[in-house]
Parts: structure tokens; C-alpha cells; sequence
């Protein structure tokens, strides 16, 4: 671990939460420092505390599209789990193999998805999993719609943390903030130090839904972003007479569908 990452800009950030918001461009440090160089302190708020945005009308993103509600997804768990490498399988379907550059501060992307004919918006946020930028990360869970906790399955440690990094989460996101759990890197078979089961059961003590995932492979990583959109969407916009979604239970259906990995 020599070199820092945040994501493709490499450039590393410790910005604050306000001015992340919004991406003037895809990648959140290029759109704080185009603000900066045209001298506006206070960006156009896209993304409310509490809630989604919900426009009249469909909104441009950054990257040219249209959506209909934007969410903010948070990335957490220790560091070298894999959360900048699932975050890039999601938006890039590619994985970043090599040597491991950890990220700096917190980056961002965004990505929209089409749920039920609703063009949602996630802007998910990587944070650095390295203790020393604990105290940048809290300041950005307040804003979060939606948490991804990952562990590696290869790494028992990173289990171990959860238990941490649960009780930090219930102390800085909102109460109400849709989380799941993920065991990260399965497809390291011979390394796997973390049993299924036992995820599983940490899970359902803490009552989150939960799966396992591979950024190297892709498996489950678009279901897992996919889940949440749903969650967020349905929370939202709950249209009369439609039946409430279920994340734990839509997340047991097609991880079983998958044949593999969750609970
Ligand atoms: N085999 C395997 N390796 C993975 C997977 N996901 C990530 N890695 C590797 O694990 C290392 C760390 O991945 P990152 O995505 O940078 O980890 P991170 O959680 O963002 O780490 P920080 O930025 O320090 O918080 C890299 O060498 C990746 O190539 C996976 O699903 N399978």
C-alpha cells in the first residue's frame, strides 16, 4: 500500500459535505475544485438532508442523464475490503486488479438506474477505510440515504470491525438510513476466512439484509446497489395500492436466484 487513490482523479480529498454537493463533473473532487476556481462557496443543493430530491419534472444529471429522484449511497468498512473496486465493477463493470492504492479522504460517482420506470439517481460516495480519516467520513453519514458496510471475506479482522463500525453508523447516519451488509471477494475461494454463515448471522442479529459479493467478478455487485435503489425509490414514492417493498425479502429472492451468497 504506497500510493493514494481517489478513485480515477488519484488527486485525494478531504472536502466537507457541503462542498461535495452537487458534481459540477462525474467525479466529486472535479466538481469542488470547479467551483473553487469560479469562486461560489455555496453549490446548488441536489441532494436534502432527509430525503430525496423529487423534481416536477426530470432533472440533467452531471453526466447527461436524466433522473427522476437522486439518492446519496454511502461506502463503508475497512480498508483493502474492496469498496473503490465494487464501486468501479457497478459503475464501470470493470475491475481494478494490481497493487492496492488506498483511497484519500472520499470520492464520488454517480450512477442512474432504471427502477420500476423511475429513473433513479444514486451518488454513491467511497469513503477511505484507513483510521486516520475517521474524522472526515462521520461528517458525511448525516447526509446518507443508504450505507454499504463491507467486509472481506479473506480478512477476519475486517469481520471483526463490523460490530465497530455498526456502533460508529448508529452514532452518525440518520436513524432511518437503509443499510446492508457485504461480504466482499468471494471469488478468493482459497483464501475465504469469513464462513457464509457467519455473516449471515451477524446479519440477522443486527437486522440488515446481507450478501456476499465479488468486485473481481461482478457477482451480486449490481444486485446490491440495485436493492437499495429500490429501498429508496419505494420510500419515496410509494404509489396508492402499491405493495411495500421489502428489502430483506427481495434480497433472499434473488441471491437465492443468483445460487449464491446472502441471507
Ligand atoms: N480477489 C478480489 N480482490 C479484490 C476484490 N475487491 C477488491 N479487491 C482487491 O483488494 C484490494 C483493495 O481494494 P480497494 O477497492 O482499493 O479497497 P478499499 O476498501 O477501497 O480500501 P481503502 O480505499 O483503503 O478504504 C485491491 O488490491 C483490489 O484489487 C474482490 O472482489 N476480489
Amino acid at each position: 500500500m504506497s500510493r493514494k487513490k481517489t478513485l480515477k482523479s488519484k488527486g485525494g480529498s478531504s472536502s466537507s459535505p457541503s462542498s461535495a454537493l452537487p458534481p459540477a463533473k462525474e467525479n466529486g473532487q472535479a466538481g469542488a475544485a470547479a467551483r473553487a476556481k469560479r469562486g461560489s462557496s455555496r453549490p446548488r443543493p441536489e441532494l436534502p438532508l432527509n430525503g430525496a430530491v423529487l423534481p416536477s419534472r426530470p432533472s440533467l444529471s452531471s453526466s447527461g442523464e436524466f433522473y427522476d429522484v437522486a439518492f446519496k449511497v454511502m461506502l463503508v468498512g475497512d480498508s483493502g475490503v474492496g469498496k473503490t473496486c465494487l464501486l468501479v465493477r457497478f459503475k464501470d463493470g470493470a475491475f481494478l486488479a494490481g497493487s492496492f492504492i488506498s483511497t484519500v479522504g472520499i470520492d464520488f460517482r454517480n450512477k442512474v438506474l432504471n427502477v420500476d420506470a423511475v429513473k433513479v439517481k444514486l451518488q454513491i460516495w467511497d469513503t477511505a477505510g484507513q483510521e486516520r480519516f475517521r474524522s472526515v467520513t462521520h461528517a458525511y453519514y448525516r447526509d446518507a440515504h443508504a450505507l454499504l458496510l463491507l467486509y472481506d471475506v479473506t480478512n477476519r479482522a475486517s469481520f471483526d470491525n463490523i460490530q465497530a463500525w455498526l456502533t460508529e453508523i448508529h452514532e452518525y447516519a440518520q436513524q432511518d438510513v437503509v443499510l446492508m451488509l457485504l461480504g466482499n471477494k468471494v471469488d478468493s475461494t482459497q483464501d475465504r476466512v469469513v464462513k457464509r454463515e457467519d455473516g449471515e448471522k451477524l446479519a440477522k442479529e443486527y437486522g440488515v439484509p446481507f450478501m456476499e459479493t465479488s468486485a473481481k467478478s461482478g457477482l451480486n455487485v449490481d444486485l446490491a446497489f440495485t436493492a437499495i435503489a429500490k429501498e429508496l425509490k419505494h420510500r419515496s414514492m410509494k404509489l396508492p395500492n402499491e405493495p411495500k417493498f421489502k428489502l430483506h425479502d427481495y434480497v433472499k429472492k434473488e441471491v437465492r436466484g443468483s445460487g449464491c451468497c446472502g441471507s
